[in-house]
């Protein structure tokens, strides 16, 4: 078993675990159930375009950043005027949570994205009740019918959707989901291996109804200049920014130096 098939038999688990806690009617009752979301998509295109994630760990880095406070990194990357502020949840192999996403709700008005391993409509409803803008589905672990349905479960819910991508088996049958952006990962999350060239290689077969979004090992200004002229509008940076004392300095020096460029 490769390490994305072991965090989605997890994942599998810890969805029916939930569900038997939790009933979902629980979750549409909650406060920010019937909050007006803000969508990710446009914000992209109006902005910076880029979305700044709060990352602790990772299976491929282990430890990133254990010692900051979700509130104070989601607040710096909002000063730094970011397009969207991507929040893992997932506990056992990223260090995330639910309550992350919910206390970077209560302190930011930047689009959040729910970083998940989504696997269950009911997901998709713990999303939106804990402040979500907008999910992520992976295409690598989800048929087209469930691509198709939990993007559907998000639509109806307000949310924006990433459907995530990286290579040209998993663009086709992405094509027919009723997502706003597509995602190339440069990280092959079987291997881990990066490449910015992924980005530039599936660029040109995505549909332009899709807003492009490049998604990780992202480190430099000059990648970005280069990948905007391929067609990406959202820049999607995690461990960057976490690796330092001050995500959201980070964030503000980096958006800086690509506004002089412009
Ligand atoms: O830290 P990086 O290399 O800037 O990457 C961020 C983000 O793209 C990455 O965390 C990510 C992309 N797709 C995912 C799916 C699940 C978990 C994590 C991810």
């Amino acid at each position: 078993m490769n390490i994305l098939d072991k965090i989605i038999a997890d994942k599998f688990k810890e969805v029916e675990l939930k569900k038997s806690l939790i009933p979902v009617s629980q979750l549409e009752n909650s406060v920010l159930f019937d909050r007006k979301c803000i969508s990710l998509a446009e914000s992209l295109k109006n902005g910076s375009g880029i979305i700044a994630e709060h990352k602790r760990r990772s299976p491929s880095k282990s430890v990133i950043n254990q010692s900051l406070n979700v509130q104070d990194v989601v607040k710096g990357y909002e000063e730094a005027e970011v397009s969207g502020i991507s929040v893992l949840t997932d506990g056992k192999y990223f260090g995330g949570s639910l309550e992350d996403l919910l206390y970077a709700r209560a302190s930011v008005n930047t689009p959040l994205l729910r970083k998940e391993f989504m696997v269950d409509a009911y997901q998709v409803s713990e999303a939106k009740a804990y402040g979500a803008d907008a999910i992520l589905l992976i295409a690598a672990v989800l048929s087209e019918k469930q691509l198709i349905y939990l993007a559907d479960s998000a639509k109806k819910l307000g949310m924006d959707v990433l459907l995530e991508i990286h290579n040209e088996e998993e663009l086709q049958k992405s094509l027919n989901v009723n997502a706003d952006m597509i995602g190339v990962n440069n990280r092959n999350l079987k291997t881990f291996e990066v490449s910015i060239d992924t980005s530039k290689r599936l660029a040109k077969l995505i549909p332009n109804e899709f807003v492009k979004v490049s998604e990780s090992g992202i480190s430099t200004t000059a990648a970005i200049t280069d990948l905007k002229n391929y067609g990406f509008e959202g820049f999607l940076i995690g461990e960057n920014f976490m690796k330092t004392d001050n995500p959201g300095a980070a964030a503000k020096e980096f958006i800086t130096e690509l506004k002089s460029m412009a």
